[in-house]
């Protein structure tokens, strides 16, 4: 007999692991896939989708249009389009080429969360051509309810409204923050970055005078603390942080021994690395309530300033591509609060269809495809790999409530 509450979205989880009360972290079992579900958040393609995107994305939270009109300012800047759909496209076109070079049979169906195309038109599509395994990459690395389990809880609601919830099993890569294929970007951005700094700041001592800002999306702090399974004993600002920090030391560990291995560079072989600090943007929300913190223009205010400083690195670590967040809350606000202290300032590389980022997505659904044991995981850090099955309670939204999420251990 199954346990019935080990469900990823009402089925029984594989068979084989069903016995262990928590449910499988690591899915070992080779699993027969129909198809890969591309999930995205979604963004506006012009000025007229603005606030019927924003009020998408702020569902049930009835914020009236005064106030996401606010919020529309940064997009209407932009004629009201996101880059993050043509960067999806590219993706899927770039996800698709990987997985025929390789000779694998797998099709990609991209739906997103907040815009078209929808993950109803995905679901739909997948339940009419026959596909009823799917295994999805959501375009987030990291664990919190923003960036891991909205995204199950979309998928939960949709294949409910749709009537589906019975018919198609959902599962999940892991979360990949430490995946090889995703830090090698950053990696190299962070070390090519830290080469140009040097040759564009005449006499720049890498070890004092030369900031590396790794940033990512602030989320409240009561999300954080609920970030990732309690059981792994993070401290109060969960999985999220503890990650980002892990990956951050790990990226510039690995980017300033390359930057070594060059003759030119290696005469600073002996001498320290730059300084680096976890720093967070994009911060919403009242400020009565307690966010991530230090922002990034903030640091550089009142922590940067009037020290040694004549540099910053600027590392979009949190993000998968140059969407939104990055093109105005760092390549506008943050290069414009370093200028106006005097620095000079680069802001790397996301992953965006990087080869390395597409192969290792095609990696992460392969592991899932063929079971591969936990042993054989690529990861980086000592925190990964992470779970292909979200634990009971992981990355609960303590403000928004009890939603039921698919791909994970019930509840
Ligand atoms: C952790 C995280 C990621 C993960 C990083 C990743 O996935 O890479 C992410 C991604 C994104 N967030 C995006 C856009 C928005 N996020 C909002 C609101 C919020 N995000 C939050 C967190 C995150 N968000 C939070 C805690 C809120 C407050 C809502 C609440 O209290 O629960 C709002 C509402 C307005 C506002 O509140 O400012 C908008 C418009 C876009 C699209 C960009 C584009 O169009 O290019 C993307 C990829
Ligand atoms: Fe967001």
């Amino acid at each position: 007999m199954t346990d019935t509450s080990l469900i990823t979205n009402g089925q029984p989880v594989l068979a084989a692991t069903a016995a262990a009360a928590s449910g499988p972290e690591h899915v070992e079992v080779p699993t027969a896939y129909d198809a890969i579900l591309l999930a995205g958040f979604g963004g506006p393609e012009g000025q007229d989708d603005v606030i019927p995107f924003l009020r998408n994305v702020t569902r049930g939270r009835g914020i009236p249009d005064e106030r996401l009109e606010e919020v529309a300012h940064h997009y209407r800047h932009f004629g009201g389009v996101s880059p993050i759909n043509a960067q999806n496209r590219a993706l899927k076109a770039a996800l698709e080429a990987e997985l025929a070079s390789r000779g694998i049979d797998m099709p990609v169906l991209w739906g997103n969360r907040n815009w078209e195309p929808y993950l109803e038109e995905a679901f739909t599509e997948a339940a009419d051509k026959g596909y009823n395994k799917l295994v999805a990459i959501a375009t987030s690395a990291y664990s919190s309810f923003s960036s891991c389990r909205q995204y199950r809880e979309d998928y939960a609601r949709v294949l409910t409204e749709t009537g589906l919830i019975d018919t198609i099993q959902i599962d999940k890569i892991r979360q990949f923050f430490d995946h090889p294929g995703f830090v090698r970007p950053f990696i190299d951005g962070v070390r090519d970055g830290m080469a140009r700094a040097i040759a564009e700041n005449d006499g720049l001592d890498v070890a004092t005078e030369l900031q590396v800002l790794f940033s990512t999306h602030s989320i409240p702090s009561s999300d954080a603390a609920r970030s990732g399974p309690d059981f792994r004993g993070f401290d109060e600002h969960g999985a999220y942080e503890a990650q980002h920090l892990a990956v951050g030391q790990v990226v510039l560990d690995q980017a300033w021994s390359e930057l070594l291995e060059q003759p030119e560079h290696a005469h600073l072989q002996g001498t320290s690395k730059p300084a680096w600090k976890l720093v967070y943007q994009s911060r919403s929300g009242p400020p009565t309530q307690p966010w991530l913190e230090p922002d990034i223009n903030d640091y550089m205010n009142e922590e940067l300033k009037g020290g040694p400083t004549r540099a910053v690195l600027i590392v979009p670590l949190g993000f998968v591509s140059d969407h939104m967040e990055v093109m105005w809350d760092l390549d506008e606000e943050a290069t414009e609060t370093a200028g106006e202290l005097g620095y000079w300032s680069l802001r790397t590389q996301t992953p965006g269809i990087d080869p390395a980022y597409v192969s290792g997505l095609v990696d992460l659904v392969l592991e899932r495809v063929n079971g591969t044991p936990k042993a054989e995981r690529p990861h980086m850090t000592d925190i990964g790999p992470w779970y292909d099955v979200c634990r009971p309670g992981c990355c609960e939204n303590v403000r928004a409530g009890f939603k039921p999420a698919a791909a994970g251990v019930a509840p």
